[in-house]
């Protein structure tokens, strides 16, 4: 506590005390430094007195005394400025805070008269100077009260500044009294507009009496601003401001729902990040589709996905967001299949609040708005029931989405990486799947092939899963024993990738040596490889059995059409006619 911070109001104290009596005032504070002073001291502020001075005894003894008699008081025996001083008179006061000393107030007379004033009247004076202490004293605490106020408005300045939402309080009429930087960004407004506006310039429809009148708390309340050619949804919370009770504003606190979304998304899906490179297979099929599908990524076009399952079509949709330049945005994957049909559409959409019983308060955002200026993956797409298609159908088409029980469009930006192991196209010309949607969404089609077309694969595959299998259980196990090898190479995969990773993860939890061998393999491995060595053993089959099962696998494989029977002629290199002679002969069911 320095009486330095009120330099200006002790020098403007002074000059009136010594205006009124005609003597000279200084002021000293508790370092010793002349800090104010009238007269012949004026010309001294800012000089410290002698340690010795009568006004360090002031301090020190925290009493005001009189020196009537300068030169004989015992005070004055020991200043070094005894021998050059020519005050005749002075009185002198301790300025306190509590007990403790702060400074001193001195008058001093240098004339005879001033001297005679002084002696005549020393009570008085004594009385009127310390009244004058306390004055200072408390022009001190005022101050320090002030400075402490300023503190505090600074810091819950920036503590509200440093908050990620916009902040605005308004009086009992609505109109802003604060405001934080946050909410200027969030409106696109400046510090001038904002101060004139009223809490129904954001919040179109507010009843703000009812909100106060019952001092209602309100939170993640959605709402819509339309101003200054800006536009955005939001949800805000709001607070009433009381004094005993009695409500003098409220503070509302606003996001903008993308924000938010935006944040939950990094949260929840941030950390799978999969490039074209975690992709494995060095097939041509493979890369040819690799290729098409980095393609695909520089565009904001429709892709579908189609391949068996377990192929890693979700994986070729995450490498194709994270490889366009919405990768940093989020990807968002549904599968059709898994949520039960009444619920898909608000896990798809939103819903409004109170669109149905036991719907959330302030409603829910659906995965398209999740996914807003990133990626959807709707997985399993074949499974999309029929109504549900016409919603797609119109947010693929037009870029908006309506909520369940909501009555507006609300705009969306999205991109739709639809994926499905069913024969869409088919389905489609059946008139299970809307052939218009189709079509939207089969602008880039990704044909991945299933692990029997590349079998090549699978040793590099191998390899590549027994390190992931590895990292995962803590083994180091490197090898597999060729027999094993041999029976992965010559299986038919109807799981594909996800089997062979099943399997590989099943035979590093087996394996007790550092190579796996055939009896670490599943069980239906195993068996197949059994039956295939007892069918070496057991003889030749004849030409007829095997030109019949060959015929058999054609037909399963093409259909019965007209131009199915073209196809498997062709495939098995016979004319159309023969095949049907066969057919008749074998006595084949078609
Ligand atoms: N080429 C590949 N390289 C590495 N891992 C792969 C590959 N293909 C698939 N996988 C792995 O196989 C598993 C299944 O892949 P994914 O889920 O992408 O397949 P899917 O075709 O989407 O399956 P479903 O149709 O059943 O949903 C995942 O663990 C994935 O990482």
């Amino acid at each position: 506590m320095s009486l330095s911070k009120i330099v200006s109001s002790v020098q403007n104290i002074s000059e009136a005390i010594s205006s009124v009596l005609k003597i000279d005032v200084t002021v000293v504070d508790d370092c010793l430094n002349r800090i104010a002073g009238t007269g012949r001291y004026k010309q001294c502020i800012g000089e410290s007195v002698s340690k010795n001075s009568v006004f360090s005894f002031a301090l020190c003894k925290g009493e005001s005394f009189i020196i009537e008699n300068p030169g004989q008081h015992a005070v004055c025996l020991k200043c070094e400025a005894l021998k050059t001083c020519s005050e005749r008179a002075e009185v002198c006061c301790p300025i306190k805070v509590g007990n403790r000393a702060i400074g001193a107030i001195g008058l001093i007379a240098f004339e005879e008269e001033q001297r005679n004033a002084i002696i005549n009247d020393k009570d008085n004076l004594i009385e009127f100077l310390n009244r004058m202490a306390d004055l200072i004293s408390s022009k001190l605490l005022e101050q320090e009260n002030t400075d402490k106020i300023e503190l505090l408005v600074k810091n819950l300045e920036t503590v509200i500044d440093s908050v990620d939402k916009g902040i605005i309080s308004v009086d009992h009429d609505g109109r802003v009294s604060r405001y934080n930087k946050k909410a200027l960004q969030l409106f696109h407004i400046d510090e001038e507009e904002i101060l004139n506006m009223n809490i129904k310039d954001f919040i179109e429809n507010i009843n703000l009496n009812n909100l106060m009148g019952h001092n209602k708390v309100v939170k993640n309340r959605q709402f819509t601003y339309k101003q200054n050619h800006h536009q955005f949804r939001g949800v805000f919370d709001s607070n009433p401001i009381k004094i005993d009770d009695k409500p003098f504003g409220m503070v509302f606190t606003f996001s903008n729902i993308s924000e938010v979304l935006n944040t939950v998304n990094k949260i929840t899906t941030g950390a799978i990040v999969t490039g074209f490179d975690s992709i494995i297979g060095e097939s041509h099929c493979l890369k040819d589709v690799k290729t098409e599908a980095e393609k695909a990524s520089n565009s904001t076009s429709t892709v579908l996905i189609q391949g068996e399952s377990g192929t890693g079509k979700e994986l070729f949709a995450r490498a194709i967001h994270f490889h366009s330049d919405r990768c940093c945005k989020p990807f968002i994957p549904i599968n059709c299949a898994a949520i039960p049909e009444q619920l898909l559409e608000s896990e798809l959409f939103g819903y409004e609040e109170g669109a149905f019983t036991g719907a959330r308060r302030g409603g829910k955002a659906g995965k398209f708005e999740l996914a807003n200026k990133g990626t959807i993956f709707l997985d399993e797409i074949g499974d999309l029931p029929l109504h549900l298609q016409a919603k797609l159908l119109r947010v693929v088409q037009e870029n908006v989405i309506e909520k369940v029980g909501g009555k507006d469009y609300i705009p969306i930006d999205v991109r739709i990486i639809a994926a499905t192991h069913k024969d869409l196209e088919t389905k489609a010309f059946e008139g299970e799947f809307r052939q218009d949607l189709f079509y939207r969404l089969n602008v880039i089609p990704v044909n991945i092939p299933s692990l029997r077309e590349r079998k090549e694969d699978i040793v590099i595959l191998v390899q590549y899963l027994l390190n992931k299998c590895n990292k995962k259980l803590g083994k180091n196990i490197k090898e597999i024993s060729p027999c094993a090898l041999d029976i992965l190479k010559n299986y038919q995969w109807p799981g594909n990738v996800r089997e062979l990773e099943n399997s590989i993860e099943y035979a590093v939890n087996m394996c007790r040596g550092n190579e796996i061998q055939v009896i670490d393999l599943p069980n239906r491995l195993k068996n197949i490889c059994k039956s295939f060595k007892e069918t070496e053993f057991e003889g030749i089959t004849s030409i007829k059995d095997l030109e019949k099962r060959e015929i058999e696998k054609a037909l399963k494989h093409f259909g019965n059409t007209k131009q199915a029977i073209t196809n498997a002629a062709e495939s098995l290199g016979i004319g159309r006619a023969t095949l049907y002679r066969k057919i008749k002969e074998y006595n084949i069911n078609q």
